[in-house]
């Protein structure tokens, strides 16, 4: 489920630590049943946001709105917005069915609806036969599990997670999220996630805002945010881009032509609303660029030279010199060649330049 309906929405919210503005006018709406992450540098502001929309913190202008109620000034018990974070923050002292079972308190519920409820989290989150250990008897995953358990078993409608991933493992790190991803649809639960791991967001996510020193510098799927960044600051952020600065020179058919210094590419028109005498940024993903075979002739082909070159596991990662540009090209099928040295041609497809007005 995922529809447009906002669940949660920021309206022009700022929030300031003496002197230091930490978020800025932020408004953002959280559609009901979607991944929302929130991603970006350290100290940029997600944690504040986070807890802003909790409860713990409240804005210093701007309002909160939790299924079109407004929220300024409820308590965060009040809110019905559960955070998980790094630390599992479980009950160290209290066994597994406890600490799950910690929030029904309130409910006074008979031993055997708490069992009920209980078990049905230790099946949703594959933690059966585990109820009587303690958290230190419990792997990291098998912790943040209970964690996920013990936020959820109220039957909530929001999830707020910070970096609730981050002491796992590589391995764990991924089977968790991929867990947590299929269980936020299957229950049609609107979750709001914080990471600075941009893998991590653009797998997980139906929506991701990219932060950028207190601000939201785009909001869009994760295509959109890796394909077409609106600004330099997140092309950069997420993943990795070659940058190029350039001014079109002329139309022809469905093409701008750029010229970049002694380079002059061609990029399908699109959308784009340029016009010949704009300065651009073209932006360009490492692994939009081919490396050819053979030397070749035609429009946005050029050579340069390997100068370093690492192995990624799934792809052979090249710097490869094009005075004046240095270029990074990502070869994901190496086994047809292995390393390469030397002199190579490369191509680019005029569908994969992705076109920003130059900032100033
Ligand atoms: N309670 C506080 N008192 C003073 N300054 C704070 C407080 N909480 C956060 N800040 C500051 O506000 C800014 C934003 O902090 P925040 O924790 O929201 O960032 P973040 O994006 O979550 O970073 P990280 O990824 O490192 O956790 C930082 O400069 C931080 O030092």
């Amino acid at each position: 489920m995922n529809t447009e309906k906002p669940m949660i929405q920021i309206s022009n919210v700022s929030k300031s630590f003496g002197d230091f503005e930490a978020i800025k006018q932020v408004s953002l709406d959280i559609p009901e049943g979607s991944f929302t992450t929130l991603l970006g540098p350290s100290g940029c502001g997600k944690t504040t946001l986070m807890r802003l929309i909790a409860g713990f913190y409240e804005p210093d202008a701007g309002n909160i709105y939790i299924e079109g109620n407004q929220v300024n000034g409820l308590p965060a018990f009040k809110r019905n917005t559960p955070l998980v974070f790094q630390e599992y923050a479980l009950f160290p002292h209290m066994t597994v069915h406890e600490n799950i079972s910690y929030g029904l308190k309130l409910q006074k519920p008979s031993r055997q609806e708490a069992k009920d409820k209980v078990d049905a989290m230790l099946s949703m989150f594959g933690l059966q036969g585990l109820q009587g250990r303690l958290p230190r008897e419990l792997s990291g995953g098998q912790q943040q599990r209970v964690a996920f358990a013990r936020a959820l078993i109220m039957g909530q409608k929001v999830l707020l997670m910070d970096e609730p991933l981050s002491n796992l493992d590589a391995k764990m790190r991924v089977e968790v999220r991929n867990e947590l991803r299929e269980l936020q649809q299957r229950l049609g639960i609107t979750a709001i996630f914080v990471t600075h791991d941009q893998d991590e967001a653009l797998a997980i996510s139906d929506r991701i805002a990219v932060f950028n020193n207190g601000r939201i510098g785009q909001v869009g799927t994760p295509w959109d945010i890796y394909f077409k960044p609106q600004s330099k600051f997140v092309a950069d952020f997420v993943g990795t881009a070659n940058f190029m600065e350039g001014e079109i020179v002329a139309e022809e058919g469905e093409d701008h032509v750029v010229k970049c210094g002694i380079l002059t590419l061609r990029v399908h028109r699109g959308d784009y609303l340029f016009r010949s005498g704009d300065r651009v940024t073209l932006v360009i993903r490492p692994e939009c660029i081919t490396i050819l075979d053979k030397s070749t002739t035609g429009d946005n082909v050029w050579a340069g030279v390997i100068q370093k070159s690492s192995f990624l596991g799934r792809m052979i990662r090249y710097w490869i010199d094009a005075s004046p540009f240095e270029w990074i090209v990502d070869d994901a099928s190496p086994s047809v060649r292995g390393y390469l040295q030397g002199i190579v041609h490369l191509a680019l497809d005029k569908h994969k330049i992705h076109l920003l007005p130059l900032e100033k």
